[in-house]
């Protein structure tokens, strides 16, 4: 297949490279000195139990130069969305899938307001991945899971053409029945760990092992799930059970993205998190008073240093 990453950072490097290894065209979109590393040593995935490193079919900051593709791994942080939708429209043709894999539950949509409807699916990843140097992919722990539909989910070819490119890729991308269901599930857990372990500067272990801090994970894991019921998402009954069992499995010494960016100074996705709960909350008509208090503590530090 011919599949672009807009762009190749935690999200798009990983999958860029397992593609690229299983033999398939993939064009790495990126800029600036990482864009020069990827070009000059090739791109890198620096994995728990082994190092791989891939020459993409092209690397470039220009979707011009690659023309039409059969599939667009959409990842960049929230706030870049809209300017990167509209970078790669030169890529788009009238089957093009996008899957954004952005934490939130609003990709989407805004990806709607910019792009045809027929192109844009949607999805949700579990992998903690992330820029470690130019060109260099990092990986902590071993899980990667890509779960991804057309929004309605819907049986689809071009869906199941990329499913199977990623599972033969050595990946992991789940069939799944109800992707709304499953975006917003990532996002009862993700508001929680997000909103956690970026304003109390912890861990998962802490988490675990604290009686407050797990007290204020499971109140945000409830609201955020009221607010997906209220929205008329289909979460399973006992999903709360289910996150704290989860919260429990995740590595002890992970953190969220939003936790290691708030550490390195860099701008926050909070607004589409904690933020994104607080707003859905007061359309819904519910109160979410625990993303709200993340929010407001997280918001000082939203546009870095
Ligand atoms: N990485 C992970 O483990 C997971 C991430 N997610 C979510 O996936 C999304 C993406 O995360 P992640 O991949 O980690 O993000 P990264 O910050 O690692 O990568 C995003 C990349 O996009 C680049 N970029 C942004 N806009 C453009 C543009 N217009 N043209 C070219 N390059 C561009 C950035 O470049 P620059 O630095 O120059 O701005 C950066 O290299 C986020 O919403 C995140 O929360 C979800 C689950 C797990
Ligand atoms: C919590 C985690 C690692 C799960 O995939 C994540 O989504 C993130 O930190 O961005």
């Amino acid at each position: 297949m011919r599949i672009a990453t807009m762009a190749t950072g935690g999200i798009g490097g990983f999958l860029a490279v397992r593609l690229t290894n299983a033999g398939h065209q993939v064009a790495t979109i990126a800029r600036g000195s990482h864009l020069a590393a990827i070009r000059d040593k090739g791109l890198t995935l620096d994995g728990p139990s082994d190092l791989e490193v891939v020459r993409p079919w092209i690397a470039t900051d220009d979707p011009a130069e690659v023309g039409e593709v059969d599939a667009i791994i959409f990842g960049v942080k929230g706030d870049a969305l809209e300017d990167a939708a509209r970078a790669y429209l030169p890529m788009i043709g009238s089957q093009t899938v996008v899957i954004p894999f952005l934490n939130g539950v609003e990709a989407a949509n805004r990806l709607l307001e910019i792009l045809p409807e027929q192109n844009v699916a949607n999805g949700t990843a579990q992998v903690s991945t992330t820029i470690a140097s130019p060109g260099v992919i990092k990986q902590t722990g071993e899980f990667n899971v890509f779960t991804f539909a057309e929004r309605d989910s819907r049986p689809s070819e071009r869906i199941d053409a990329m499913r199977k490119a990623i599972n033969e890729a050595g990946s992991s991308a789940p069939e799944t029945d109800d992707i709304e269901r499953d975006v917003w599930s990532k996002f009862v857990l993700f508001s929680a760990v997000s909103g956690v372990t970026a304003a109390g500067r912890c861990t998962v272990n802490e988490i675990v092992n604290i009686p407050e801090l797990g007290a204020l994970f499971r109140r945000v894991v409830s609201e955020t799930a009221a607010i997906g019921r209220a929205m008329g998402v289909a979460l399973a009954p006992d999903i709360e059970e289910k996150t704290w069992a989860m919260a429990n499995r995740l590595p002890p010494a992970m953190r969220a993205s939003t936790a290691i960016d708030l550490e390195k100074g860099l701008p926050l996705e909070v607004e589409w998190i904690s933020g994104a709960a607080a707003r859905l909350a007061a359309k819904a008509g519910k109160s979410a008073p625990a993303n709200e208090t993340l929010y407001a503590i997280l918001l000082p530090h939203i546009s870095g240093r």
